[in-house]
């Protein structure tokens, strides 16, 4: 990641610190709000990926592919309209972005994340050369980023900026049939969408003050030129923001997976995986409990990633009019009751580091460390184990003898000769109890 004039730029704390962000796609793709839930990206052929695509805010790009499902969705259920047709029968009446905050603070959220512009063209506010391809003049009539970044800010909680920079279908570009169609065929690169993106993004600053600029897909070749420029502007308008990496390698505070895709940019000083709850970022109607993560599995996705030193943004899928759907707030408010209790063995933390064995089975063991405290994460203990859980830690790491529950439940802690052995109620349970030791 060749970082332009921004060589020693410090990463503000704020970004590690955080660990968890919830991450928003909401557009007149949430309209149709229909995909094949077919699996994670990057574990899905990619020659199949673009026809069958699980996300649903990719609607208008499936939907242009012949023979796929979602073509003849297309077709059928909405009479093979055009695609804007959906901006105008998006009323957000329901939006009460208070609300939606609530929710996702109270889930231990620190950032949240916002589209602002997805591939489909339709800017969430009223943004420069859009015309009235925008949430104000169409639709919501309302600028739903400024809605979101006042009841972000108002939470106490970082706001950031979604960006699609590489893809833009009203670019006049064709859809992507296939991977390498996203490299040149499909992506518009000229000079005037340049101007017209960089326009939008200084825009976004101006206005909104982004702590976190997240740009997806890349950027037009014939704007690359313009990016020292426009990270200079960013960071002298938002001294403690970040820029993730998806500028076509310009530039980058951290770099970023999403699902499985992109994994090996997880071993980075700074790092954050994108998810769905399920499936999709943009709501699908199609997703079923079956394709969604449950509280406990998203509680340990935020745990893994937070003890690998990363940050996890998860995504909600609002619907068209504004709520957030049931089985998505069910997870997120199941994240909320175990971080009540457990958040301070996450936030602030980093990688506990060699000499503590997380596991890659049953029981499921992760750690992470604050300054004086190990901070053992256990999940899934076999009966046969009965409740009782060996963890490999090298002799001087921790003290035994100071180990206590985060829930008060009493635990026993033995030094045994490969680490602790540790007795307790209840240590199978799918949503991760934490140990903590005292450093040595
Ligand atoms: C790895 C990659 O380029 N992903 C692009 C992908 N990013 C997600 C966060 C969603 O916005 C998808 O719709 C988008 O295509």
């Amino acid at each position: 990641m060749g970082d332009l004039d921004f060589r020693g730029r410090q990463m503000p704390a704020w970004f590690p610190d955080a660990k968890f962000g919830v991450f928003v796609h909401w557009g007149a793709y949430s309209v149709p709000a229909w995909a094949e839930p077919t699996g994670e990206l990057g574990a899905v052929d990619p020659e199949v990926w673009f026809a069958h695509n699980p996300y649903a805010e990719w609607y208008w790009n499936t939907s242009q592919i012949e023979g796929s499902p979602a073509h003849e969705h297309h077709r059928t259920v909405h009479g093979g309209l055009p695609y804007d047709t959906f901006l105008d029968a998006w009323k957000a009446e329901l939006f009460d972005p208070a609300e939606w905050i609530d929710v996702f603070a109270r889930a231990g959220a620190r950032y949240v994340v916002v589209t602002t512009k997805h591939h489909d063209g339709i800017a969430l506010w009223d943004a420069p050369g859009t015309g009235t391809r925008n949430t104000v003049r169409r639709g919501p009539h309302r600028d739903l980023v400024a809605d979101l970044a006042a009841a972000v800010r108002a939470r106490g909680l970082r706001f950031g900026v979604y960006y699609s920079g590489g893809l833009d279908w009203h670019a006049g570009r064709r859809a992507v049939i296939r991977h390498e169609d996203l490299i040149d065929e499909c992506r518009p690169h000229d000079a005037a969408y340049a101007a017209y993106a960089l326009r939008q993004v200084r825009d976004l600053i101006d206005r909104y003050r982004p702590d976190v600029l997240w740009n997806d897909i890349g950027w037009p070749d014939a704007g690359m030129a313009d990016l020292p420029d426009l990270f200079a502007h960013y960071y002298a308008t938002v001294p403690d923001g970040v820029v993730n990496d998806r500028w076509d390698g310009a530039h980058a505070d951290y770099l970023t997976s999403e699902y499985q895709a992109n994994r090996q940019n997880e071993t980075a000083a700074h790092w954050e995986q994108c998810r769905g709850i399920g499936l999709s970022f943009g709501y699908n109607r199609n997703e079923g409990p079956e394709h969604l993560l449950d509280p406990a599995g998203a509680v340990r996705q935020l745990v893994d990633v937070a003890s690998r030193g990363g940050n996890l943004l998860l995504n909600v899928g609002p619907k068209a009019d504004g709520t957030l759907p049931g089985e998505q707030r069910t997870v997120l408010e199941g994240i909320a009751s175990w971080m009540a209790g457990h958040g301070g063995a996450v936030y602030a933390t980093r990688p506990l580091g060699p000499g503590a064995a997380p596991s890659d089975g049953a029981p499921w063991i992760r750690w992470t460390r604050d300054d004086r405290h190990a901070f053992a994460f256990l999940a899934d203990v076999p009966d046969s184990a009965r409740d009782q859980v060996v963890l490999k830690t090298r002799p001087g790491l921790l003290d035994p003898a100071t180990a206590v529950r985060l829930d008060d439940l009493p635990v026993r802690a033995d030094a045994v000769p490969d680490g602790i052995l540790a007795t307790s109620v209840a240590l199978g349970t799918p949503l991760p109890t934490v140990l903590r030791f005292a450093l040595l």
